[in-house]
């Protein structure tokens, strides 16, 4: 084989690999994926937050509307621990008094928020950061008196997002709600995802968390499942088969069916380019839910 046979060999490789996603370019297409980014995605390899960014990235440059919500669980909880203040969880959601509520607005829009919006930004003035107390878009009011500052969501107004889309930006939004008394909340990134993506229309709802998608056996990686209908996750509720902060992403996700969301993934977003994986290809890696 000559040098120029090889190269063309390769190429075609390449080539071949490539159209291999334009199916799905084609059905997802100036529709909407909304893709939540859990502190816990954010592994110790920093290459995998590269990787991530660039699937955004490219999942934009290909005409799909990307919204990305971030956490920063594991980032408040080291904050937190280098302040000396004790943090405690109730059915999943993190109890916020007036100083963790201080902690979680200097991780989530200090920290997080920054990171992801300078990254995605390297390839291109795309990234534009913003929280659910921005335009008011996450309107909240207190989850229960235990709880102190956590938001319950009263009320989504996705226009700031639609115009930010309409303008081909990737918004990056942080789990700030606010109340009608400008009261600021800390709010579970998961139900923001799953509201937002509901208010948006969106098509896909994608969690990218340190786990592989819901195992029938919490503690068993070999029970992953691969495909589940809504009242399927149901019944795992109710009969305890989901624990810790698995509780809130699956209410989420159930919330985003309801909705309209045609389906919702869960996958772990340490591994390199598990988001594309998840669209552009239909077994995917992770549990895809639908109604
Ligand atoms: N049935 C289940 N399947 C998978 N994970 C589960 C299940 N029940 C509980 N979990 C736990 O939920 C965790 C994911 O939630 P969490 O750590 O809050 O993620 P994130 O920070 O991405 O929102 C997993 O690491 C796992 O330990
Ligand atoms: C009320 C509540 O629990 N809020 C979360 C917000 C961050 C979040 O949801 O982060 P992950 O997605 O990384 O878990 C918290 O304080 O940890």
């Amino acid at each position: 084989m000559t040098a120029a046979q090889a190269d063309i060999e390769e190429l075609s490789i390449k080539a071949h690999t490539l159209t291999e996603a334009l199916p799905y370019i084609k059905r997802f297409w100036g529709k909407t994926v909304v893709i939540k980014y859990g502190g816990n995605a954010v592994s110790d390899e920093p290459k995998s937050l590269d990787t991530f960014v660039e699937d955004v990235v490219l999942l934009n440059f290909v005409g799909i509307r990307v919204v990305v919500v971030h956490g920063g669980g594991p980032q408040i909880d080291a904050l937190l621990s280098r302040l000396g203040h004790a943090s405690s969880f109730v059915r999943g959601l993190r109890v916020t008094d007036a100083e963790t509520l201080e902690s979680v607005k200097m991780v989530l829009l200090g920290q997080m928020n920054p990171l992801l919006v300078s990254r995605i930004n390297l390839h291109g003035a795309l990234g534009v950061g913003v929280s659910g107390a921005d335009g008011s878009m996450v309107l909240c009011r207190a989850i229960s008196e235990e709880h102190g500052y956590v938001g319950k969501v009263v009320r989504v107004d996705p226009s700031l997002l639609e115009n930010l889309l309409q303008m081909g930006r990737i918004p990056v939004v942080a789990s700030i709600g606010v109340d009608e008394e400008a009261q600021l909340y800390n709010v579970n990134a998961d139900l923001v995802a799953s509201e937002l993506a509901g208010a948006l229309k969106a098509e896909k709802l994608v969690f990218l968390t340190n786990v592989e998608g819901i195992r029938g056996d919490a503690s068993d990686p070999s029970t992953l499942i691969r495909q589940m209908k809504a009242d399927e996750l149901k019944e795992m509720l109710q009969d305890n088969s989901i624990s810790g902060g698995m509780i809130p992403k699956a209410n989420s996700a159930l919330l985003a069916i309801e909705r309209g969301v045609a389906s919702v993934h869960l996958l772990d977003g340490r591994l390199p380019h598990a988001l594309l994986l998840e669209v552009f290809t239909d077994h995917g890696i992770g549990t895809m839910l639908y109604a």
